[in-house]
């Protein structure tokens, strides 16, 4: 079974769009860009294309690649305090110059739509998830959709980031699997990825994860954005080898890239209804 984020994704970005038209609300996300990193100016552009879809109002903030860390907390401190913005998306990477923890840890986190800033962190750690990481997020939903059982499974998710890694083990440890971290400096990868019942690649080399590294009816799922030796997007999982063994396996791409999107534009309404109860 292919697991679509693509068809998943459209399906929910549609529902969205009929819930925000009926309910009277007027969701609005601001992102912020500094520099200009080809990738993410097309995930920015993504971004704000999926908001016009559902009918989220999108602004975005563009800042010089020589900005100093307050200038971007300044930035991100004017649409705190802006009441028709719901949501904020500081796009990551930021340049080395600037402190990426101070400007996660500047976004109220009551418009922390990514999920980064350490409250919403420690919220989910402690099994009361308020805005989750749209890339793990997404990546429940795509479970969910597709009936895919977790509890008692095993799970191994490889790759510790704050982004993906860190919540992918957090929402499956509130999903009762039994969940391991795998990183780079994990003894035997290849024993730890062949126990898992889920396994969770976000790993960062191309077509990594071959055939004889996964279980016989595995669920894998590739967080994977690489360039193979062509220039072609692929991701982490040998998908044509791995989806002969695997029970179910999502694509790069049209897999979980889309579902992040999707998240995120669940999030930013999410926000939106909460700001507007706050006003009642
Ligand atoms: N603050 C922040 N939040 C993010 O959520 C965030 C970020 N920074 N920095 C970069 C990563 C990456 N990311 C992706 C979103 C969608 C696709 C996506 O939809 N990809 C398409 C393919 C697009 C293509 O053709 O390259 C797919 O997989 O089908 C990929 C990657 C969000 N990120």
């Amino acid at each position: 079974m292919i697991l679509s984020g693509k068809d998943i994704s459209e399906k929910r970005l549609e529902s969205l769009k009929e819930e925000i038209e009926n309910s009277g609300l007027n969701p609005c996300l601001a992102t912020v860009i500094v520099g200009n990193d080809p990738a993410s100016q097309m995930y920015v552009r993504m971004k704000h294309r999926a908001c016009d879809r559902v009918g989220i109002k999108s602004a975005g903030v563009e800042l010089p690649e020589e900005v100093t860390t307050s200038e971007v907390v300044e930035a991100v401190s004017k649409l705190n305090a802006d009441p028709s913005v719901h949501g904020i998306l500081v796009q990551l990477p930021l340049p080395k110059q600037v402190d990426t923890e101070a400007v996660i840890e500047s976004v109220s986190p009551e418009k922390d739509v990514d999920g980064f800033h350490p409250y919403n962190i420690g919220q989910l750690f402690s099994g009361r998830p308020q805005f989750v990481p749209c890339t793990p997020g997404g990546i429940m939903t795509l479970f969910n959709e597709y009936g895919i059982e977790l509890s008692g499974k095993k799970a191994v998710v490889v790759g510790r980031s704050v982004d993906v890694g860190r919540p992918m083990a957090a929402l499956l440890i509130n999903a009762d699997a039994t969940v391991t971290v795998c990183h780079s400096r994990t003894k035997d990868l290849e024993a730890e990825m062949k126990e898992a019942d889920i396994l969770v690649s976000a790993i960062g080399k191309a077509r990594f994860v071959k055939e004889e590294m996964v279980k016989e009816g595995a669920v894998v799922i590739d967080v994977g954005i690489n360039y193979d030796e062509n220039g072609n997007l692929c991701g982490d999982i040998d998908f044509d080898t791995v989806s002969k063994k695997s029970s179910a396996i999502t694509p790069v791409p049209g897999g979980v890239g889309p579902m992040t999107i999707a998240t995120l534009m669940e999030n930013t309404l999410k926000s939106a209804k909460y700001h507007a109860d706050l006003q009642n």
